[in-house]
């Protein structure tokens, strides 16, 4: 039974830069670890497929090579496969963003990354599921899922060429101002809001979008799911208000609240994305599942 880490890597993530990076860190890896395996997604083998032979090959110990959508593809393979209790997970951030790694304080420094792997410290890490679309598609997140103008920015950027960490904060304000915001029901717990939505976030880790922090208050062990949305607020208090997303300040906005939900609904028309991932349009139900993730971080420092 295999117990040495198992690389599971995403060539295309950083538009392709981490292939050249994988190619760096190889040797490195190997001459910390000795013998590593590893798998390299391609047109024939997706992550899901190359994890599902991971797991049956015995593997316990999955070291996912990527940014966000990298792990958001491997961690919704072990769910659905129900294999999330046999997995230790170690994600390397090779991607552009790598939100989910800045919570998880995951350092992307290859010689840092390998003392925080070897020093082996894990959490139970919580995983949303979203159920959502008219046919209620489901798909599992371990970051932060967004609405209506969050999810718009992620769709319109899916087919760029150019990926870099500050992407998202150009498009964010670059579409901003000819955003109409949609009316949306969004419930939660006991609340009903009605009105029109720039954003609702759901959160499970603190950062979205290359280091933007949308629900600042998010923690990746909680029972609860945190959440931040802004109503029927004016495009010039949210301009006014943007390097907010940069601090852990933006419940502190007239228009915007930070809390937390068990359970959230939200209706009318709006897109959905999860771990900067697109994956459809609402309705749109989000919560935490029972199943949990070892993850390998450094986390809380
Ligand atoms: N071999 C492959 N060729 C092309 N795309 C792939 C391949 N393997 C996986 N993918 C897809 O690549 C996409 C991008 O990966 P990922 O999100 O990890 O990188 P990124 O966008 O640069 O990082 P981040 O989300 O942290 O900004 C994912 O949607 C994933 O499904």
């Amino acid at each position: 039974m295999p117990t040495d880490p198992h690389f599971i890597v995403n060539p295309a993530a950083a538009g392709g830069r981490a292939l050249r990076w994988w190619k760096y860190a190889l040797p490195v890896l190997q001459k910390r670890f000795g013998r590593i395996s590893f798998a390299v997604s391609n047109e024939r083998q997706s992550l899901a497929e190359l994890t599902a032979a991971a797991v049956t090959a015995g593997h316990e110990r999955l070291v996912g090579v990527g940014g966000d959508g990298t792990h958001h593809d491997i961690i919704n393979a072990l769910v659905h496969q129900n294999h999330t209790d046999r997995i230790t997970y170690a994600p390397l951030p090779l991607g552009s963003g790598n939100d989910w790694c800045r919570t998880l304080r995951v350092p992307r420094h290859l010689i840092r990354w390998m003392q925080v792997y070897q020093k082996g410290k894990t959490i139970n890490h919580r995983i949303g599921k979203l159920t959502f679309g008219a046919g209620a598609q489901v798909q599992y997140f371990i970051n932060v899922a967004g609405l209506a103008y969050d999810a718009e920015v992620v769709r319109r950027s899916a087919n760029l060429d150019w990926k870099h960490r500050l992407l998202y904060p150009l498009l964010t304000a670059a579409y901003l101002p000819g955003f109409q915001p949609p009316k949306l029901a969004l419930k939660y717990d006991s609340h009903t809001i009605e009105g029109r939505f720039h954003t609702i976030n759901l959160g499970i880790g603190r950062y979205n979008g290359g280091g933007m922090q949308p629900v600042p208050q998010a923690d990746p062990t909680a029972d609860i799911l945190a959440l931040t949305y802004a109503v029927n607020t004016p495009v010039n208090r949210i301009i006014r208000n943007s390097w907010r997303l940069f601090t852990p300040t933006i419940g502190e906005m007239e228009g915007v609240t930070t809390t937390h939900a068990r359970e959230v609904t939200v209706t009318g028309p709006t897109g959905l994305e999860a771990d900067g991932e697109f994956l459809g349009t609402g309705p749109v139900r989000a919560e935490l599942i029972e199943q949990r993730l070892r993850v390998v971080c450094g986390w809380p420092a």
